[in-house]
């Protein structure tokens, strides 16, 4: 079964040569995106859908978000706007929440969550355990995190739960509670900040759980400038998250990670990616992270929505991308490939065509996964400047029309 999307006036395909095609038309074949090019010279197909005019862009890729929670913390945010602090320790209030709740319950939320990002162009997200922290209840995360989101991240090493002796915890994390997890996560991760895990606790965390096979992440450098960054590039983390405080010393670290990559290609040693989460920036009101000193600098970027009921409860990537070039000053373009390509780099999902099985996501090339997002506008450039708007008109993801 093949579909034609014609008359796209603008098709931003966020591919290795950043071309942005006008007048444009896709080919969907099944899963995958089987041709893409001027209208004119498009081929016939079983099905036609017009775009009428309408860009086309590749589904977001949410590479960080938090979605095994129940509640919400009204009165903490209500607190935090009346002045008060950020603080680690709110993260208890959730994991009372969601160890209280039914796997029936967790899972249709979780799965509500997946359903409300993808209704606004989200096609492929990650998300995170670390509401449960104890065995039991990190496991139930990732295992019905892995029915929920395309990849998960064990995410044990989120807060010390009140009571328990740090290094011990730590040790749980590292052994039984990683045991546990393992058979549905592919990525750790650790909250290296101050009121919740030393430099020491959290390269103890990610060497363990990189013996184990999996890849690494970091929260680090949300609340101050921090060791995270540095472990992170010392560890060869896939990415570093949050980076609101960095020294000149942590770009130039970034940076350095990704010498041996050629962006021209996609081919090479991947390093570093900074991810930057505004929606979170603003709800805690730090400072926004440095996305256009870390571009210039020549570091990867990518933004994603960093879900999660503490500091960013909103799944709205369109969101996160007008305030990076409202107010990180990044182009359009450049927001929405660190939306795209820049999550699915960051998740080493951005290569694959037809010959290996798994499509590369995040950007619009023939044999990638065909997940792409159709906006009720004639260019993505309204992202930014109708802000706000629900401009999300058609999602595909996997070939399949979701909206
Ligand atoms: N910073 C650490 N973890 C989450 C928030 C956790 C919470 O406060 O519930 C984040 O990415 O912002
Ligand atoms: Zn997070």
């Amino acid at each position: 079964m093949s579909t034609l999307i014609t008359n796209i006036a603008e098709l931003m395909t966020q591919d290795l040569e950043h071309r942005v095609l006008k007048d444009a038309a896709v080919v969907i074949e099944g899963e995958r995106i089987a041709w893409i090019g001027r209208a004119a010279d498009a081929p016939a197909a079983d099905d036609a859908v017009d775009a009428g005019g309408r860009a086309v862009l590749p589904g977001w890729v949410d590479s960080h978000t938090h979605l095994l929670f129940a509640g919400d913390r009204t009165a903490e945010f209500e607190a935090r706007m009346a002045g008060e602090q950020y603080a680690a320790g709110g993260i208890a209030v959730t994991m009372n929440a969601t160890r209280a709740t039914s796997d029936f319950d967790l899972t249709r939320l979780a799965l509500g969550r997946v359903a409300e990002a993808v209704s606004q162009g989200t096609t492929y997200l990650e998300t995170k355990t670390g509401y449960g922290l104890d065995v039991e209840h990190e496991a139930r995360s990732a295992r019905i995190a892995s029915t929920a989101a395309d990849q998960v991240t064990y995410l044990g090493a989120h807060l010390v739960p009140a009571g328990q002796d740090p290094e011990a915890y730590t040790d749980l994390v590292c052994g039984p509670m990683l045991a546990a997890v393992r058979p549905f996560v592919q990525w750790a991760d650790v909250f290296c900040e101050e009121g919740a895990f030393t430099a020491e606790q959290s390269r103890r965390v990610l060497l363990a759980c990189r013996d184990a096979g999996l890849g690494l992440r970091v929260h680090g450098n949300q609340l101050g400038e921090g060791p995270g960054v540095q472990l992170a590039v010392e560890l060869g983390a896939a990415s570093v998250d949050h980076v609101n405080y960095l020294s000149a010393g942590d770009v130039e670290a970034l940076a350095g990670t990704w010498s041996g990559w050629d962006a021209a290609r996609g081919t090479g040693e991947r390093g570093t990616v900074a991810t930057c989460l505004p929606a979170c920036d603003l709800s805690t009101r730090q400072p926004l992270a440095p996305a256009r000193a870390l571009l210039d600098a020549g570091v990867q970027v990518a933004l994603a929505s960093n879900c999660n009921p503490g500091t960013s409860y909103t799944s709205s990537m369109a969101f996160c991308v007008s305030t990076a070039v409202l107010q990180m000053h990044l182009s359009v373009h450049e927001a929405v490939r660190a939306a795209t390509y820049g999550g699915a780099l960051a998740l080493h999902r951005e290569a694959g065509r037809d010959a290996d099985g798994e499509r590369a996501v995040g950007s619009i090339a023939v044999g990638h996964r065909a997940d792409l997002h159709m906006l009720n506008a004639p260019s993505a450039t309204h992202l930014a400047y109708r802000p706000g708007m629900p401009l999300t008109y058609a999602v595909w993801r996997a070939g399949v029309r979701e909206r």
